[in-house]
């Protein structure tokens, strides 16, 4: 039998469930539909459809392709996603209504370990995150991009002589390469071994990046609520890693600072760099709001940004010329007959040399470095096409889903420049450039493409000008490489051997005589 009290305990919970229940059905009734997706469970929303097995990239594709849509709704625990997978969605959203999907979701160990706070590419949409760019932009865009042609030229160089000395370690001069470019621009440092202090330091800024930051790595991550327990309770470990991170962090970004500071003190000659620039003129950027604090971060972006993406895009190239000698031979024949085998190519030879414009374009297409960019984050609640985007929802642009799409590029797990060249053999308009989205999109869009370009190019041109990138000979036979990828973010090809060899001996005279002119 019921008492009072138990007929009160049974009742006020119904009524004040039941107009919240009605509330909730009026407004799920009034709201526009969410984007189409599979079946959600309670709990655990997607995540048994969540492409957790292989490359993200591809699974997202597959899902985006059986639900019908280019706008695909995942819901994972405590978390909204929403993957784009054409131009169109892409340019709407990120491009066109780029005022609120310009913020980035982090998870607790971005934020504990300094990443957020200090790193461009992190950092949370607003007055900060604009004063970084300001700064950025002032040194490198569209229009300054060509400054830096000239320390291009000498760390390609240095490249040629390394592929020259020692053919096999060709993925450890790629890693130096762009290494060495960042210190040059930055600071003025030019780091010739891998040994060297500051790109040691960078380097072990990156691993961490990509081992201890992805998501998930920490139980914190998937618990957000664990940040809040002290360092000092039994099991917690996330506390101390990330203190370490975030002081090598810190430590990367302002050594090098305050080793050219030093130096400018001390009145020695050093190359101009955008640090110098800065500091010689503290002033007038103080006035803007800029301190030292915003003036490290932005310069320690540029190692970070460019490595690992010039690097995977340079590893691709190799791979793919040692998988096509008739494209390689085809390169060849265009930058003989512009150049006579007299002198190696240079910036200003591009329009000359659409093969080598179009081997750049197919590279970054076959290949992105990056294949769903970094993620955005949604502001406040949008309607599109009729679907509701809630606020906060995790935005991803699917880069790989637009440069494998069928219809724009044909047969497309094939390597072929050639798709990108009108009968005339020049750059053709009608063709839909990957360069459009491979370097993100929006506000947000990578600073550094116009740089990254001009680098990719004068490398691909002079190590084609002067020497032959052939399978590896197994037993007498040439062992054509496999195109093996990484499942990281920053997609990369897995190790594999080609063989490296300088074209003539004019050739090798040509790359110590460019060498000479540096020193
Ligand atoms: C092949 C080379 C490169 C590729 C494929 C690439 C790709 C990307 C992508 C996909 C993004 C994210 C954009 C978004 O959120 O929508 C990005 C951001 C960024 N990249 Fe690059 N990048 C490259 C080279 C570089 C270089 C050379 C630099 C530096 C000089 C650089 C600096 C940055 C920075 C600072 C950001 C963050 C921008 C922001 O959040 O405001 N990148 N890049």
């Amino acid at each position: 039998m019921l008492t009072d009290t138990g007929y009160a305990s049974l009742v006020i919970p119904v009524l004040v469930a039941l107009p919240v229940w009605f509330w909730l059905r009026k407004r799920s009734k009034r709201a526009p539909p969410y984007p189409p997706g599979p079946n959600e469970y309670p709990l655990i929303g997607n995540v048994l459809d969540f492409p957790f097995r292989g490359p993200l990239w591809e699974g997202l594709t597959d899902l985006a392709k059986r639900h019908e849509t280019d706008v695909l709704r995942l819901k994972l625990p405590g978390m909204e996603m929403v993957v784009l997978s054409t131009s169109e969605a892409i340019s709407d959203l990120l491009d066109q209504r780029s005022a609120i999907y310009s913020d980035k979701p982090h998870t607790p160990m971005i934020e504990l370990s300094g990443f957020a706070e200090s790193t461009l590419v992190l950092m949370p949409y607003g007055p900060r995150w604009r004063m970084h760019r300001k700064l950025f932009n002032n040194f490198i865009s569209a229009s300054t991009a060509k400054d830096h042609d000239v320390n291009q030229t000498k760390v390609v160089s240095d490249l040629l002589i390394n592929l020259h000395r020692n053919p096999k370690s060709f993925r450890e001069h790629i890693n130096l390469l762009t290494g060495s470019l960042a210190l040059s621009i930055a600071y003025g440092i030019r780091a010739d071994t891998p040994h060297n202090e500051f790109v040691l330091m960078y380097e072990k800024i990156l691993k961490v990046a990509q081992e201890g930051l992805v998501p998930a790595t920490f139980f914190v991550d998937i618990f957000p609520f664990l940040r809040y327990l002290p360092s000092w309770f039994p099991g917690v470990q996330f506390h101390a890693y990330a203190n370490k991170v975030k002081k090598d962090l810190h430590t990367a970004m302002t050594r090098p600072v305050e080793h050219v500071a030093e130096k400018l003190k001390s009145g020695v000659d050093i190359d101009p760099s955008m640090a110098s620039m800065c500091l010689e003129n503290l002033d007038d950027w103080g006035q803007k709001g800029i301190d030292i604090e915003v003036i490290c971060n932005t310069l320690g972006i540029l190692y970070i940004g460019m490595s690992d993406t010039i690097k995977a895009a340079l590893s691709s190239f190799f791979l793919a010329m040692a998988r096509s000698t008739e494209i390689m031979r085809t390169a060849q024949r265009q930058l003989d007959s512009v150049l006579g085998g007299a002198r190696l190519p240079d910036h200003s030879d591009i329009d000359d040399l659409p093969y080598i414009v179009a081997i750049v374009k197919e590279t970054l297409r076959w290949a992105p470095p990056a294949p769903i960019g970094t993620t955005h984050r949604l502001m406040e609640d949008d309607v599109y096409r009729g679907m509701l985007i809630p606020g906060g929802a995790t935005v991803i642009e699917n880069i790989w889903a637009i440069c494998y799409d069928e219809v724009v590029y044909p047969e497309p797990h094939t390597y072929n420049p050639a798709r990108f060249l009108d009968k005339n053999g020049r750059i053709d308009p009608s063709v839909k450039d990957p360069e459009a989205r491979v370097f993100g999109s929006g506000r947000r869009t990578c600073p550094g493409r116009h740089l990254a370009l001009r680098m990719l190019y004068l490398t691909i041109a002079r190590i084609l000008a002067t020497f032959d990138i052939l399978p590896a000979d197994k037993d007498g036979r040439p062992s054509i490489p496999e195109a093996r990828y990484s499942k990281s973010l920053l997609r990369e090809p897995m190790p594999f051997e080609c063989a490296v060899k300088p074209r003539s001996e004019k050739a090798v005279e040509l790359i110590y005589h460019a060498v000479a002119i540096h020193q």
